[in-house]
This record gives C-alpha cells, sequence and structure tokens, in this order.
C-alpha cells in the first residue's frame, strides 16, 4: 500500500537486533529460510493466486470452489518441486511444513487431508509392495485421498466403530458395510465431492471372528468421471464454525468389495485363505494419529505467528486514551494489561516452534528404534504426541482468541483473519483426538511410569520424576528460569502421586478400579497438564539455550527476556499449585509478579521486531490489520467497500419488508 505507518516505522527504528538473524534461527537454518523464502516468492508471484473473489463473500459452495482453485497452485506447485527431486517423500515432514506453512486459502484446503493424512497413514500402515504401488499415485496426485475413521456415533472410542469389512475367502475380497445409521463415516475431510480413495477404518471379520479394528483403502468415486461408485453414499455435511472448503463430508457402504490386497497389512495381515496374522505390537496399528498430533503441534506455530503479528502491529499503529490530560492518545502496545494479552502469546509462538521441532527429533528417533523392533519408547512417544497436541492446540486457541480481543473491534471482522485462525485453531482442540481424552491418555502412562518408579528405570521425558519426588527437592525455591522448572516438576509429580493416592483409596473403600478412574478424572486431566508444562517449560529452556549458543549479544539479550517472560507468566497461572506443593513463599510470589511487569516493560520495545522475524508475508498474513506497512484504516475500508450489501444504494428489502412494515403495513 506504500507508506509505512509512522508508529510502526518508528517501532522497527528502535530494533536492537538482526531480525533475519531472529528469522534464521526460527526457520531452522539459513538454508530452510532462504527455501521458504523461495518458495513463498514463486507462490504469490503466480498470477491466478491474485485473481478471484474474496473468500469471506462467498457461499458455503463457492468457497469450496474458490479454494480448489487456489489449492490447484500450491499442491501443483509442491507436485512439481517433488517431480524436479526438490523434495522427497522421505522428508515428509518438510512437504507438510511447506504446505501448512504457505497455504494460499484463507479458510483451509479441499486437498489438506490428502497430504495431513491420507498419505501419512500410508506411510505408517502400508506394507512396502503397497507403499510403492499407494503412495508413487498419491504423491503425484493421480488419486487424491481422504481419511475417514470418525462415525456419527463414535469419534473418541474407535474399537466401538461400527463399520464392517468381512472377508470372503472365495473371492479374495473384504466387503464393506455400513449397518447403521450411526456407522456412517462422518468428518472425513475431502471426502464430500473431493477424494476419489479413501482409507476407511472398519471392524475386521474373518472366520467369523472379529479382530477389531483395521485400515482398508478403498475406491469411492470414478477416476475418470468421479461418479460415486455403485454402494457408496457420500456427500458434504454443510457449513461449520469454520474450514468450510475442507469438505468435511460423510459416507456409508453398501455391501461394497474391495481386494484382500487393499487392507494396508503393514502390522497386521489376513492371508489368502482368511487367516488372521496379529500384529507383533497392536499399539503399531494406531501410528498415524500419532504422527498426525506430532504434526498439529507444527501447525499451531503458523497459526499463532499470525495472530500475534496481526495483533502487535495493529496494537503499534491502534491510539486510545490520552494518559495525561490533553496529551497524545497512547498506542495501545503501551498498556501493560495489554502486554500482558500480547507478550505471552510472542513468547509461546517461540516456544512451541522450539517444542515442536524437538517433538520431531524425538518421533523420528523412536520409530527408526520401532522400525528395528524396539517399541520400547512408544508408549512415552504416545503419551507426549497427545499432552503435546492437546496443551499446544489449547494454547494456540485461547492465544488466537486473545489476540482478537486484543484488536477490539476489528479483531471480529473477517477481512483481520483472526475468525478463521480462531475457527483453525478451536478445530484443532476437537479432531485427531478431543483434548480431554488425550490428556486423559498421557495420564495413564503418567499414572503407570509413578506406578514403577522405584522398579524401573523411566524414559526421558518422565526422567524427571524420580528426582522431583526426593524430599531434598522440596525444600528450596529459587526464582529463576531453572527455579520455575524445579517448581513445576514438583507440582507434576506431586499431582500424579495425588491421583494414585486418591484412586487407591477409592479401590479400596470398595469401588471399581474404572468408576476410581472416572471419579478422579478431573485430577488426572490436570495432572497431564502440569506435565506438559514441564515439557513446554524444559524443552523450550533447552532450545533457547542451543540458540543462545548462535546468537549475537542483542538478540540473546531478547532471546532471555522471552524465554524468562514465558517460564515467569506460567509460573504465576500455576501460583496455586506452587504454594500447595512447593516451598514458594508469598515473598517469592510478589518478586515473581514484580518480575513479571518488568519484563514487559523490558519486551516492550521489541515487540514489532518480535513479530516481524516470524517473517510472514502479507500475501499469506492476509489480514486488514497486520500488514507489514501498518495502514489498517486505509485497508479496512477498502475491504468493507467491497461488501455486496454496498452494491445497491438501496437494497430491495427496504421497498419490500422495512418500508411497509415503518408504515405499519406489515
Ligand atoms: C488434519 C487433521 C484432520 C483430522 C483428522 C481426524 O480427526 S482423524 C480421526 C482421529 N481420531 C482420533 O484421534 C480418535 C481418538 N481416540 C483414540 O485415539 C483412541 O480411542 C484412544 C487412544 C482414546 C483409546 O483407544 P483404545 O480404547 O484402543 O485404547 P486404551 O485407552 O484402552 O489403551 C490401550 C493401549 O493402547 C495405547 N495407545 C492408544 N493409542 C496409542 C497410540 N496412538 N500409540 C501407541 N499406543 C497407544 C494406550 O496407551 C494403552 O496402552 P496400555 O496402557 O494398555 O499399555
Ligand atoms: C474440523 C474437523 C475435522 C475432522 N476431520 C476428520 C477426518 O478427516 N477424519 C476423521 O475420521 N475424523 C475427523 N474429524 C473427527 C474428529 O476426529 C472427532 O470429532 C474427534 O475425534 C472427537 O470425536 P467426537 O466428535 O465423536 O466427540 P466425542 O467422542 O463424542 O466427544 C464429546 C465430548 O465427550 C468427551 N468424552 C468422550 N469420551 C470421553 C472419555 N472416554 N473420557 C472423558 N471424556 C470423554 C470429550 O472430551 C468431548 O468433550 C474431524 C473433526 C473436526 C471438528
Amino acid at each position: 500500500m506504500g507508506t509505512v505507518n509512522e508508529d510502526l516505522r518508528r517501532e522497527r527504528d528502535k530494533c536492537t537486533f538482526d531480525i533475519t538473524e531472529l528469522t534464521t534461527l526460527f526457520d531452522g537454518g539459513k538454508d530452510k529460510m532462504l527455501e521458504r523464502k523461495e518458495r513463498e516468492e514463486l507462490m504469490v508471484s503466480k498470477r491466478e493466486f491474485e485473481q478471484g473473489v474474496c473468500e469471506d463473500l462467498l457461499s458455503h459452495k463457492g468457497k469450496y470452489e474458490e479454494c480448489m482453485r487456489k489449492s490447484i497452485i500450491t499442491f501443483g506447485h509442491i507436485r512439481q518441486m517433488q517431480r524436479e527431486g526438490k523434495i522427497k517423500i522421505t522428508d515428509y515432514k518438510d512437504v507438510l511444513d511447506c504446505l501448512l506453512g504457505s497455504g494460499n486459502t484463507r479458510d483451509g484446503s479441499p486437498l489438506a487431508l490428502h497430504y495431513m493424512m491420507f498419505m501419512p497413514a500410508i506411510l505408517s500402515l502400508a506394507t512396502t509392495e503397497q507403499q510403492e504401488y499407494w503412495l508413487s499415485k498419491a504423491w503425484d496426485c493421480k488419486i487424491i485421498g481422504s481419511y475417514a475413521q470418525t462415525e456419527l456415533g463414535h469419534g473418541t472410542f474407535i474399537r466401538g466403530l461400527e463399520t464392517i469389512a468381512t472377508y470372503d475367502a472365495t473371492t479374495k475380497e473384504f466387503v464393506l458395510h455400513s449397518p447403521t445409521i450411526t456407522s456412517y463415516k462422518w468428518w472425513p475431510g475431502g471426502i464430500g465431492h473431493t477424494a476419489n480413495y479413501s482409507i476407511v477404518v472398519a471392524q475386521l471379520y474373518t472366520k467369523g471372528e472379529c479382530h477389531g479394528i483395521h485400515w482398508f483403502m478403498v475406491q469411492v468415486r470414478d477416476e475418470e468421471t468421479h461418479e460415486t461408485l455403485p454402494g457408496i453414499k457420500l456427500g458434504d455435511i454443510g457449513p461449520k464454525m469454520g474450514l468450510q472448503p475442507v469438505n468435511n463430508g460423510f459416507l456409508g457402504f453398501e455391501h461394497v468389495r474391495i481386494p484382500r490386497s487393499h487392507m494396508l497389512m503393514k502390522h497386521a495381515q489376513v492371508l489368502e485363505d482368511g487367516t488372521y496374522v496379529k500384529s507383533s505390537n497392536q499399539k503399531l496399528l494406531y501410528a498415524a494419529m500419532v504422527f498426525v498430533r506430532v504434526l498439529i503441534l507444527s501447525d499451531m506455530v503458523n497459526h499463532l505467528s499470525k495472530a500475534v503479528t496481526i495483533a502487535t502491529r495493529y496494537s503499534a499503529v491502534r491510539r486510545q486514551t490520552p494518559v495525561i490530560k490533553g496529551g497524545p492518545e497512547l498506542q495501545i502496545l503501551d498498556y501493560a494489561t495489554h502486554q500482558h494479552k500480547l507478550f505471552i502469546n510472542i513468547a509461546s509462538t517461540y516456544a512451541i516452534r522450539i517444542v515442536a521441532n524437538k517433538q520431531w527429533e524425538i518421533y523420528y528417533k523412536v520409530n527408526d528404534e520401532v522400525a528395528n523392533g524396539n517399541c520400547t519408547r512408544l508408549a512415552e512417544l504416545h503419551a507426549l504426541a497427545c499432552c503435546l497436541k492437546a496443551v499446544g492446540t489449547s494454547d494456540a486457541a485461547s492465544g488466537v482468541e486473545r489476540m482478537r480481543r486484543a484488536c477490539g473491534g476489528q479483531g471480529y471482522l473477517q477481512s483481520s483473519y483472526l475468525p478463521q485462525l480462531g475457527a483453525f485453531t478451536a478445530a484443532a482442540c476437537t479432531y485427531e483426538g478431543d483434548n480431554t481424552v488425550l490428556l486423559l491418555q498421557t495420564a495413564r502412562f503418567l499414572v503407570k511410569t509413578w506406578q514403577q518408579i522405584d522398579s524401573s528405570s523411566l524414559t526421558p521425558t518422565v526422567s524427571y520424576m524420580k528426582p522431583a519426588s526426593a524430599a531434598r527437592y522440596l525444600d528450596r525455591w529459587e526464582n529463576s528460569v531453572e527455579g520455575i522448572i524445579h517448581g513445576l516438576q514438583v507440582v507434576a509429580v506431586k499431582k500424579i502421586a495425588g491421583c494414585v493416592t486418591v484412586m487407591e483409596k477409592r479401590v479400596q473403600s470398595g469401588m471399581a478400579l474404572e468408576d476410581a478412574w472416572n471419579m478422579t478424572s478431573v485430577q488426572l486431566e490436570a495432572a497431564a497438564e502440569a506435565h506438559c508444562r514441564v515439557i513446554l517449560v524444559t524443552f523450550f529452556f533447552e532450545g533457547i539455550s542451543e540458540w543462545l549458543a548462535k546468537a549475537s549479544p542483542p538478540l540473546r539479550h531478547v532471546l532471555q527476556l522471552l524465554l524468562e517472560l514465558y517460564a515467569v507468566y506460567w509460573a504465576l497461572e500455576k501460583m496455586v499449585d506452587l504454594m500447595k506443593y512447593t516451598c514458594i513463599s508469598g515473598d517469592d510470589a510478589e518478586a515473581l509478579q514484580s518480575r513479571y511487569e518488568q519484563l514487559l516493560s523490558s519486551l516492550r520495545p521489541h515487540a514489532v521486531p518480535l513479530v516481524d522475524a516470524l517473517g510472514i508475508r502479507d500475501e499469506l498474513l492476509q489480514s486488514t490489520l497486520g500488514a507489514y506497512d501498518g495502514q489498517v484504516y486505509e485497508r479496512l475500508m477498502q475491504e468493507a467497500l467491497k461488501s455486496p450489501l454496498n452494491e445497491d444504494r438501496v437494497n430491495q428489502t427496504f421497498h419490500k419488508y422495512l418500508k411497509p412494515f415503518m408504515k405499519g403495513k406489515l
């Protein structure tokens, strides 16, 4: 739009560190940063990118169609890079980073599930031969896939899914059937009108016996005409809170036959004669879900980065109320309450990026071990992925909502892009496992760990539990990042131990273990969250320490402030627990509060540079409030004028309804 808003310019003039240096760290190195920039440049320079209408103004159907058009540009680009050998299926995480970070639609893509779930599920669940066949087609987008697990009747309790796959040894086929309305698949992304294949989760029956849920490749539409195949019933499930173009749909089967080779048989097999060969470890069947939960944490960085960029830049431009009578109105960024809303979310963005990267490292390490037959850390990885998905999406969703409110009324406008970010993060709290349910999975692991603490060695992410339960840990408190980590560790351990004691008492008093678990589950959920807070602050601390070793002194100072703010914020948030379980005193707590307020002031001059360093281009930010030049008022007016309601000076409803009503004729 041209000139940069004066207030924003001043913020940038005061910057004390090299923004590119921080972007480089955030992106994971110079090469990765340049790669991202090059990719984005190519993407936005496509002429087709700029054409088209504003998605926000379209109908449900219109959004789908426009986003399909735009998605083909993004996905065509990814396919081109793959054909040129620039990205490989072995770097699948990079493919997804590229896709998630640089999407050009406002509200999601009908093709997202193809990359985010269909291909990962093939990678996790298909044999080498099956992968060779299906992946090459999927990778080249010769086929487009969905992932159909959830049913109308069951989302969480997947062992209760009702879709049936019965093996017929005479024809060497599976027969898929949806026996009830509740057995209809409900929610799969892209299944409505986009995908022609889907991975379907169904109860496997062979030789008259049920072997539980298994994964099948099913063709649902003709590859040429895209007509639904016989016996398949599918459609879109209608408008949602957000993610309209994702094309979530329903899917049912009437005795649909698929070849035996279409069962994904990496872990369990059905032989030609119908003999069932069990997986060496039944939990490996759930592998695809672990991958996607790990991926979701990375995705939260994209959404939160956008939200904090929008809100921080807007807060530098927006002025409201003079603090001294007759004086200038203050930039809202100067209000401490406003800094309290913003800065923790800027810190969270950096924290989640670092933690997500660390989680990927653990994921790949454990996966390598599993591939070599060592499943020792599988339970730990599952527990880690569950709690980080739950707490990461929940922090991102509340962070985005806080950023929306930080922008006052303008944040409620679709043109700000904050409502869409809110819908993305809200959905993530539910999909791939509802957050409560996932925290209870982590709690299950923590309880078991606690019960075996004296008899077995602890895996790395819970190794703090032993020292944190020792008496010497309890009688010291230190107001430092390390001190806060120790305190949070004690809280987590005490909470887990407390849950175990309460459950044991309930069982001793005659309650069934399942009922005792259910009755204690509010505490169990909180214990899992407390454990996750330990992981988040610890990983952030370790990751920032690595960054500090590479950073120049001015940047080092800002990174230290960011880490400390994150730790102190969570210590204050969890003060009741710290007071209950550690020896923190009232004076320590007051000193922490005072330090927090100092940290807000110290970070104030760095706020705009810290979000600039996230490196989001205007074309991808797509916000009237967050553009780099800060010309918010011009953009808001420009977008308002595009409203279709402004096409007529007098809307037809005036003559039809309003005038007769005002004249008392209606
Ligand atoms: C882009 C995104 C779009 C969205 C897509 C979707 O939403 S798609 C739809 C996404 N839908 C969902 O995400 C649905 C959410 N629901 C679920 O994932 C499952 O129903 C469940 C995990 C909640 C319970 O399952 P259950 O009743 O079968 O299990 P149980 O509790 O009886 O525990 C049995 C044992 O298995 C262990 N274990 C479990 N999972 C894993 C794992 N992944 N790995 C390793 N281990 C795992 C567990 O720890 C326990 O071990 P223990 O203690 O015996 O040694
Ligand atoms: C935008 C979006 C996209 C999706 N995409 C897909 C997709 O592509 N493919 C697919 O298969 N699915 C998809 N889903 C479905 C998603 O995975 C499920 O919605 C999710 O797993 C939760 O299941 P549910 O909706 O049946 O909720 P329910 O399981 O009915 O949960 C309802 C409430 O009950 C609580 N609850 C349930 N069980 C327990 C328990 N054991 N203990 C304590 N509390 C419990 C939950 O915490 C929750 O608050 C998508 C969902 C959304 C919103």
